[in-house]
């Protein structure tokens, strides 16, 4: 049961992949809502994995960020009835395990009342995930409530284990507005997950090594790194869309890939700034839209640059035309950028992607950081970022150099982890093991 939005219901389709690819036995009914499933019923799967549905009861995907509240509270409260229902449906057999979303609150209890043990998915980083359980230690260090922006923003937070040390500043404001509100809505979700009976991670444990150890001597059941979960098997694919004929047509890296994921967007003073900031550095480019094609094309006009409404996110940042990955550093865009060995231009939005942006610019020093003002209409101006695009593109620098070569040795530690004998790898298999001696 995958909570229903794209970075959650991707990761949650590949572990199942890989799941039936390492156990012939194993059958998975994967739960999304009507408009979900045709929104994904169509894409390639095993048939091994079968989808289920729940009405459409939640607001719709298309509008879900305009009142992302309201979505919240929808998941947590109308999809629960249905869900049981479709359980009481899927008894002969019966599943042997859920494996819910950590963010589906009620499915803990839901297994727990059924006797059917469930195994939480967490479909970001682990380090995040240390913060938000053991957010009263910012309390405890008077780091809780903060004003945002205010002057702890440089303090650093080195007490909470499983998280390396942090400027307060680069954290999510779970004290404050928006954030805040998102945070005490999910935190129920924190507090079940000691109930259930495993713990899987998108991440790879080469990466965040000191939080899932965290996680490892937490909790008394298994904790597994499974990532990245991403679709790394499919990036051969044999089709060529028109973005991947002109990708074909330009220089080795010399191409900026722009996404701001699938979700929330800036303002349009700001889209503005970026617009123009990117247009006036000159580098190439090719821009996820999300919407706004039409305008934005507009904007671009005579530029060397492309705009599509969505593509093969993996497909792209994997050619060789592609030389860095402007990102709001969704989890699964992180793991896709570490995956195809490309630097990250870090512009984070909201949630974990600030805390994500820290650990590509920080610790795994694989990308730049877009410093930008907080809580303004208009974060960061043209000729800021104009300069910014230029010096990451640069692959000739020292600093770009230095950048893509750590990006690269990242990369090889992804692909070791998901093949055979890799941390990922093995972890995949224990839990099959794990899970096959329930009866
Ligand atoms: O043109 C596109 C644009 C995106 N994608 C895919 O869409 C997914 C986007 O996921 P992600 O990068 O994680 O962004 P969001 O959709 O914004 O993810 C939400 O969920 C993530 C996982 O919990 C969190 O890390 C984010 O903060 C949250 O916004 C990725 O698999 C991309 O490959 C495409 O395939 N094509």
């Amino acid at each position: 049961m995958p909570w229903p939005g794209r970075g959650h219901i991707n990761p949650m389709m590949n572990l199942c992949k890989r799941l039936v690819l390492r156990d012939p036995n194993l059958h998975v009914t994967f739960v999304v809502t009507e408009e979900w499933l045709g929104l994904i019923g169509s894409d390639p799967k095993p048939d091994r994995i079968q989808f289920a549905t729940l009405p459409n009861l939640i607001p719709s995907e298309l509008g879900r960020a305009n009142d992302f509240l309201g979505f919240i509270d929808a998941v947590h409260t109308r999809l629960e009835e249905p869900f049981e229902r479709l359980l009481d449906r899927l008894n002969s057999p019966s599943p042997t395990v859920i494996i819910a979303d950590t963010n589906v609150l009620w499915a803990v209890s839901v297994g727990t009342r059924r006797n059917i043990p469930v195994a939480s998915l967490w479909t970001t980083s682990a380090t995040i995930l240390s913060l938000f359980l053991q957010s009263d230690l910012l309390q405890t260090h008077g780091h809780f409530p903060i004003e945002p922006s205010g002057s702890k923003e440089d303090e650093i937070v080195d007490y909470i284990p499983g998280l390396s040390p942090t400027r307060l500043g680069d954290l999510p404001q779970i004290s404050h507005g928006f954030t805040h509100q998102a945070f005490n809505r999910f935190k129920p979700c924190f507090d079940q997950l000691s109930k259930a009976k495993y713990l899987l991670f998108p991440s790879v444990y080469e990466l965040e090594p000191k939080a899932i150890d965290f996680f490892k001597s937490k909790f008394g059941f298994p904790v597994y790194s499974t990532g990245p979960l991403i679709p790394f098997d499919e990036v051969n694919n044999r089709s060529e869309p028109d973005y991947i004929k002109w990708l074909e047509l330009q220089p080795k890296s010399s191409v900026l890939y722009i996404s701001q994921g699938s979700f929330l967007s800036v303002s349009e003073a700001q889209m503005e700034e970026i617009v123009e900031g990117v247009r006036e550095s000159r580098v190439r480019f090719i821009w996820v839209a999300r919407g706004g094609e039409s305008k934005l094309k507009e904007a671009l006009e005579g530029s060397q640059g492309l705009v599509v409404s969505w593509c093969d996110q993996l497909r792209v940042l994997c050619h060789e035309s592609v030389g860095g990955f402007w990102t709001h550093c969704g989890y699964n865009s992180t793991m896709e950028g570490i995956y195809s060995g490309k630097p990250m231009l870090t512009f984070p939005l909201f949630w974990d992607q600030s805390l994500n942006a820290k650990m590509i610019v920080d610790e795994w020093r694989i990308g730049m950081r877009i410093r930008s003002k907080k809580n303004a209409e208009v974060l960061i101006k043209r000729d800021e970022i104009k300069g910014l695009v230029k010096r990451f593109m640069d692959g000739e620098s020292e600093e770009g150099k230095e950048m893509r070569r750590r990006v690269c040795d990242l990369s090889e530690i992804c692909r070791r982890a998901v093949a055979k004998s890799g941390s990922s790898h093995v972890n995949i298999d224990a839990f099959i093991e794990d899970i096959s001696k329930i009866v």
